[in-house]
Formats: structure tokens, C-alpha cells, sequence
């Protein structure tokens, strides 16, 4: 966008925003909190710098913000952040009413039986591609099921299921879950483009994380996937404290590297009294295309002795095969196209064992 683009944009945001008031009285629009202003293909967002102690006062300010910059006539969507940042400047701070009550926080995800993370210690470890095909192998087991893609630095749900164009908005500004292979899945990466999310630093993450959660609306499910972002650091808790997990599953490859990192994960989930639903051992071995020979590349069985080292359940394994790969990167999942193939079985299998770990 160019300099004088930009400056357009944040003046008719700012317009947009006058009639919005602040707690002192003073309007949004002409307010030096606001930052960070983006409009890609009707999808519009910006920020509101706030102190972590402001976010109750300012969830309705947040709000009023969407709508109004929803009547835009350029903007289809519009997605408004709280930030806070620790150590905020002084001058951010509104005047403290001592009697004024916390607004009430509606229940985040109250349709949705089961709300499992899927995580991994570290990247690349095959999380998105393990999520998918078990949603869609729990799909096959007669269950309803969604995916959230809040792997924000690198969303991968639109790749692995092609998912095209802005996901649209209810009545009640929900945004409405796209459809694939009888999956609903939302992702970040419908919402914002990559380069926006890769210069957010981790509050506005954290905050358009916690908006993804509560803004969704999903309708009835059994069983809710979060493609959690890999690490373990503040975007990662911030999901694991603010979503109702039932428990998570990691994502681990064989290597001694990848498992010291998947423990590190379990650490995390366990300390924020998630349990730990179960660990699948991906890339275990490598399936030859030309002669469909098994190689156990990092040894065998590494992963099933590290799980039970640590009191996790050991939910399966997946071989490396070009066939899951490249099945992968054309959006064409293997358990919706083979279900009956060698990788469908393997899913579902997982699936099965997932199922029977979970609560009634
Ligand atoms: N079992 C497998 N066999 C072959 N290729 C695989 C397998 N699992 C994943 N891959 C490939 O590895 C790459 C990374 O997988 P994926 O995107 O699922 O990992 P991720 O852990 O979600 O990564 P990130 O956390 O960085 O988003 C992709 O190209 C994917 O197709």
C-alpha cells in the first residue's frame, strides 16, 4: 500500500470511529490508542493499545469499534485487536473507576463437546497435516468436527483443505466456519494476510487469538481441533488457559531433538492442569514408493518408550510417505480421498484410540 493509501485508510478509520466514545468521553477516532491499520480485500483491521488492567472496560468499546467499522462501505469484515502491553505508558491509562464491575464474559465455545489442542514442542513436526486427517478420521466415525487454525505464523488450513475467500459473517457478526470433506474449519490465515500476522508482536497475537475463540460460531459439535502455533511460549498459553480444553494431543517426530521439545509441551499442558490425551509418533518411519519397503530411519519404537516414560498414551504412528506429502500440498487430505488406504487406516486408527480416551 502506498504512503498516501495508508494515510486515507487510517483517516476514514478514524472517521468511522468518531462516533465511538472512550471512557473519558473523548472519541476513538481521534485517540492516539489506535494503531495498526489494514484493509485486505474488504478485510479490515486495527488495533487499540489498552493496559491489561483496561481489557474488561474496553471489550465493549472493541465492539462498537467492529460494528462501526463493519458500515464501511470497502470493508466486509472488519477485526478489531486489543493490545496490552506490559510496561504501557502512563498517558494510556484511563482514569480507574474503583466501583466499576468486570463485564461478564460470555462462555467461549459452549456448543462444542470436546475442545482438544493439537500441539508440538517445535515446527514442522507435521501438526496441521496431523490434524486434518484426524479430524476428517473422527469425521468418519460418525462425529461432528471443526478445526481452528491458530497456528498464526504460519496457518496451513486453507493449503490442506483449499479454503478460498473471507469466511462470512452471521446475523450476530459471528464469523461462520468454512466447509470441507463435512469438516467446518476457521483459520487466521482467511482472516489476515501472512505478512500482517508475521510483524504482530505477542499481545496483538495473543489478543486475535482470544477474538478467534469467542467470534466463531461453529453451531453444534462433538469435537473442536486447535492447531495450536508450535512452541510452548505466550501465544500457546494464552489458548491453553483461554479456551475449555478437554486435553491435548502432541505431535512429535522419532528424533531425540523433536521429543526433548514434545516434552516441553507436556510440561506446559500439564501445568496448566490440561491433560495430556495422547502423543502421535508422525514421520516414524519411511514407506519406499518404488518398492514399499519399511525403513525405520530413527530406530523403532522410540517415541511408543518416550510416551510411556512420561504417563502419556501413545495414540499411533504415521510412516513419512510422498504420497501423504504431496496428498497434502494439493489440498486433497488422504483420509477423505483413501479412506480405506494404508495412511486412511492409520488415521482412523488414531482416531478410534483418541475417542476412547475421551471423557463421556
Ligand atoms: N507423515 C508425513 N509424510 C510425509 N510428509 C509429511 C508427513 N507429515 C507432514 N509432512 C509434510 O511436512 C511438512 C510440514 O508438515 P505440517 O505443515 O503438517 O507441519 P507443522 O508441524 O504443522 O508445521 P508448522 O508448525 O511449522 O506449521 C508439510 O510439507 C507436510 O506435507
Amino acid at each position: 500500500m502506498s504512503d498516501r493509501a495508508a494515510a486515507e485508510l487510517e483517516q476514514s478509520i478514524r472517521a468511522a470511529l468518531q462516533a465511538v466514545p472512550l471512557p473519558d468521553g473523548t472519541a476513538l477516532g481521534q485517540s492516539d490508542r489506535l494503531a495498526g491499520f489494514s484493509l485486505n480485500g474488504g478485510s479490515l483491521t486495527t488495533t487499540i493499545r489498552i493496559t491489561p488492567e483496561e481489557a474488561a472496560t474496553f471489550a465493549p468499546i472493541r465492539a462498537a469499534a467492529e460494528a462501526a467499522l463493519g458500515q464501511m462501505s470497502s470493508v466486509t469484515r472488519a477485526m478489531v485487536v486489543l493490545t496490552a502491553e506490559r510496561g504501557a505508558p502512563p498517558d494510556l491509562r484511563a482514569p480507574s473507576k474503583p466501583d466499576a464491575k468486570p463485564a461478564a464474559k460470555p462462555p467461549v465455545l459452549p456448543d462444542v463437546r470436546h475442545v482438544i489442542a493439537v500441539a508440538s514442542g517445535k515446527g514442522g513436526v507435521g501438526k496441521s497435516t496431523t490434524t486434518v486427517n484426524l479430524a476428517l478420521g473422527l469425521r468418519a466415525l460418525g462425529l461432528k468436527v471443526g478445526i481452528l487454525d491458530a497456528d498464526i505464523y504460519g496457518p496451513s488450513l486453507p493449503t490442506l483443505l483449499a479454503l478460498h475467500g473471507k469466511p462470512r459473517v452471521d446475523a450476530n457478526r459471528q464469523l461462520l466456519p468454512s466447509e470441507a470433506h463435512g469438516i467446518k474449519a476457521m483459520s487466521i490465515g482467511l482472516l489476515v494476510d501472512e505478512e500482517t500476522a508475521m510483524i504482530w508482536r505477542g499481545p496483538m497475537v495473543m489478543s486475535a487469538i482470544t477474538q478467534m475463540l469467542a467470534e466463531v460460531n461453529w453451531g453444534a459439535l462433538d469435537v473442536l481441533l486447535i492447531d495450536m502455533p508450535p512452541g510452548t511460549g505466550d501465544a500457546q498459553l494464552a489458548i491453553a488457559q483461554g479456551a475449555p480444553l478437554r486435553g491435548a494431543i502432541i505431535v512429535s517426530t522419532p528424533q531425540d531433538l523433536a521429543l526433548i521439545d514434545a516434552r516441553r509441551g507436556i510440561t506446559m499442558f500439564r501445568k496448566v492442569d490440561v491433560p495430556i490425551l495422547g502423543m502421535v509418533e508422525n514421520m516414524a518411519h519411511f514407506i519406499c514408493t518404488d518398492c514399499g519397503a519399511r525403513h525405520d530411519i530413527f530406530g523403532s519404537g522410540g517415541a511408543e518408550a518416550e510416551a510411556a516414560r512420561l504417563g502419556v498414551p501413545y495414540l499411533g504412528a504415521v510412516p513419512l510417505t510422498m504420497e501423504l506429502r504431496a496428498a497434502s500440498d494439493r489440498g486433497r487430505p488422504v483420509v477423505a480421498f483413501e479412506p480405506d488406504g494404508v495412511l486412511g487406516r492409520v488415521y482412523q486408527d488414531i482416531a478410534r484410540n483418541l475417542v476412547a480416551r475421551l471423557p463421556a
